[in-house]
């Protein structure tokens, strides 16, 4: 195991709990999403786990080693475990390019320059390779952080919420960058994010944190198919919820079908609009019950009056 999160728990002040027994384990390549609401403790956790800020109780192991409390150390946090956070130090005087290459001292000259190349590329830094870090934009140094983590090569990545700032094309670049590299070296990676749909797009494993609490694990299937709950099915995109025979059925807006079909329930429903998506509409309809639910379909769907769920 890369890491091995055992029962930690966690409070700024006496008074007030942040997460309370958190366990979970990082194997080698793997790519874990913790996702929750707001202020629910993830980037405290992502602190924790890279051994910034001093546990309450519980252990983080490395390599089945306990990494060294943040208070016996002189320069908190572990050298194979890399950070990236809205805090990530860059060095504001030294330009883009030379920012990258400060962190890859453990390279030959001739891989360095290689290495470099593919991260300027991969980021879409190579315009600005020459412009001192303090002169880019906000995006971009949050680029320019995740490409110097990954230049140090660690043996641990901590991503919190790596992809706020980007569009969907570097979205997709970068995350797949990152999915091959944590492969390729066996270099696990945890993300934090808001957005479960980014998690289901880039995570082997999804962890649901809320209040304070992992409270489900999930494959990126499970997640989207058969969540737990409302509440954390909504996370991973659109989801409906209805109650038949005074059960609670919850299904996304592809699972039903406009034929009738056995052991399927019939629903009427009375359309109300349409949201175009590009390759999809989204159609809201009524139920009976006054109830909105969503969907998707490759047209509007303004003439249908009964589903089958
Ligand atoms: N340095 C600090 N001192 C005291 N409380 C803090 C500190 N940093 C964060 N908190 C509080 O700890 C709680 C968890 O914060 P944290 O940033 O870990 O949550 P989060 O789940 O990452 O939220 P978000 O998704 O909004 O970034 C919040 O209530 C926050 O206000």
């Amino acid at each position: 195991m890369i890491l091995e999160i055992e029962n930690i728990s966690f409070s700024y002040t006496p008074a007030k709990s942040i997460f309370k027994g958190v366990s979970f384990t990082l194997s080698p390549g793997e790519v874990i999403s913790i996702v929750g609401p707001s202020g629910t403790g993830k980037s405290t956790l992502l602190k924790c786990i890279a051994g910034l800020i001093q546990l309450e109780s519980g252990k983080v192991l490395f390599e089945g080693e306990e990494i060294p409390e943040a208070k016996n150390m002189l320069i908190a946090g572990h050298q194979e475990i890399a950070l990236v956070n809205q805090l990530f130090k860059l060095n504001d005087y030294f330009t883009v390019k030379e920012n990258i290459s400060n962190q890859l001292h453990h390279l030959t000259i001739e891989d360095r320059a290689d290495f470099i190349k593919e991260l300027l590329e991969i980021f879409e830094l190579e315009e600005l390779s020459s412009v001192k870090s303090k002169d880019i934009s906000g995006g971009e140094q949050q680029r320019l952080s995740m490409a110097c983590a990954l230049a140090k090569e660690p043996k641990c990545l901590l991503l919190d919420e790596p992809f706020v700032h980007l569009d969907v094309h570097l979205n997709k670049k970068i995350g797949e960058y990152i999915r091959k590299l944590a492969k390729l070296r066996n270099m696990g990676v945890i993300l934090v994010t808001h957005n479960g749909v980014e998690a289901l797009s880039w995570s082997d494993r999804i962890l649901v944190m809320r209040n304070g609490k992992l409270t489900s694990k999930y494959s990126p299937r499970q997640a989207y198919f058969k969540p737990k709950s409302l509440f954390e099915g909504r996370f991973f995109g659109e989801l409906n919820s209805i109650y038949i025979n005074e059960k609670q059925v919850l299904f996304r807006p592809m699972e039903y079908s406009l034929e009738f079909s056995e052991g399927k329930h019939k629903l009427e429903v009375e359309w109300k609009y349409s949201n175009f998506k590009g390759p999809y509409s989204a159609n809201y309809f009524e139920l009976n019950n006054g109830k909105e639910i969503v969907l998707y379909a490759n047209q509007e769907l303004t003439m249908t009056k009964e589903i089958y769920v």
